[in-house]
């Protein structure tokens, strides 16, 4: 069976060297179209008929107003009716470019698939997708199906576009880049370090959710604590910190878009978001300064290059 990313196999490996030291790439017309095409169709019908659902039963996905998610490895039934998103989520082919790359110190065993479809306003508050101590996702890849942007949907406009539903990374050494959610383009970041949200759509907006395993007991990752004294970007812990303490208020704010006021979950993950701050703040208290300052220059627009992150160190 040919790979369903054939492209990616011919383009060189400049992407991976973008995607290692940015902690993400952005690439179009990854899958052939009319594969992409008939994805779409399939996945189409079953938002109609609700078999797209909230995941309010499982407690790993928390339920957002207007987004439907579906793990399609979970339902086993739907496999049954979507032969080519069934293809998508079995195909190997992006695992093993990545390993055979060996530019990642990672082995990478599978990929899980969500299916996505959000409408009405629906959008993702700020997250990090996985957290490194308790789960093995360590490369997100999301395939955007939205047939009706185009060229005018300009990427990295500085306002919100009209129509939304724009994918929004914080790579914390530059301001927010939005990423409209353009038809077979892929999306690749860090799951463990690479904060993101999506804007509210005001389309009805369809992506599929990739997320690449490792094999931890292969992984190829050694840890310097003393190295992790230096500079508080040499630690992924205090990465994370300083994406939390740079984009608090944007993402309180994300909180409540993303949820309806009458929602009695919100008042709980506003509670965690500023406890989480308040520790953040704690744990960058030796660099405090340096924090200060390095937050200051990238929220009035500047880039710092300085930090190296360690976007695939865990
Ligand atoms: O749909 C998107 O662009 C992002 C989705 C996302 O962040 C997630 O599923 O974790
Ligand atoms: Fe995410």
């Amino acid at each position: 069976m040919n790979s369903l990313f054939h492209r990616l196999a011919n383009i060189g490996t400049d992407w991976l060297k973008a995607l290692k030291t940015d902690g993400y790439v952005i690439l179009d017309n990854v899958v052939e179209p009319h594969f992409a095409q008939s994805m779409l169709c399939e996945l189409k019908p079953l938002r109609c008929h609700s078999h797209v659902h909230n995941n309010n039963d499982n407690t790993y996905l928390i339920e957002k107003s207007n987004v439907w998610e579906c793990e399609l490895h979970m339902y086993k039934e739907l496999q049954d009716i979507c032969p080519d998103l069934t293809r998508f989520l079995n195909d190997k082919s992006l695992c093993n470019i990545f390993n055979d790359s060996k530019f990642f110190p990672y082995s990478f065993t599978h990929h899980t698939l969500k299916l996505l479809y959000s409408e009405n306003g629906g959008c993702f508050p700020l997250h990090f997708d996985s957290d490194y101590r308790i789960d093995h996702r360590r490369i997100t890849a999301i395939l955007y199906l939205n047939e009706h942007l185009n060229d005018n949907n300009n990427d990295n406009d500085d306002d919100e576009s009209e129509s939304g539903g724009e994918l929004k990374l914080y790579p914390i050494t530059r301001p927010c880049i939005k990423i409209p959610a353009k038809f077979n383009r892929m999306v690749l970041f860090s799951s463990t370090l690479m904060l993101h949200s999506t804007s509210p759509t005001h389309y009805p907006r369809y992506a599929l959710n990739l997320w690449l395993h490792c094999d931890k007991s292969k992984s190829n990752i050694s840890i310097d604590t003393n190295q992790y004294q230096t500079h508080w970007w040499n630690n992924p812990e205090k990465v994370k910190c300083m994406a939390k303490y740079m984009y608090h208020k944007e993402w309180r704010d994300s909180i409540l878009r993303a949820h309806q006021p009458t929602d009695n979950k919100v008042q709980t993950l506003l509670k965690s978001h500023d406890r989480d701050l308040q520790v953040s703040l704690h744990k960058l208290k030796p660099w405090i300064n340096e924090v200060f300052a390095h937050a200051h220059h990238i929220q009035n627009g500047g880039v710092d290059n300085t930090p190296i992150i360690p976007w695939f160190s865990l």
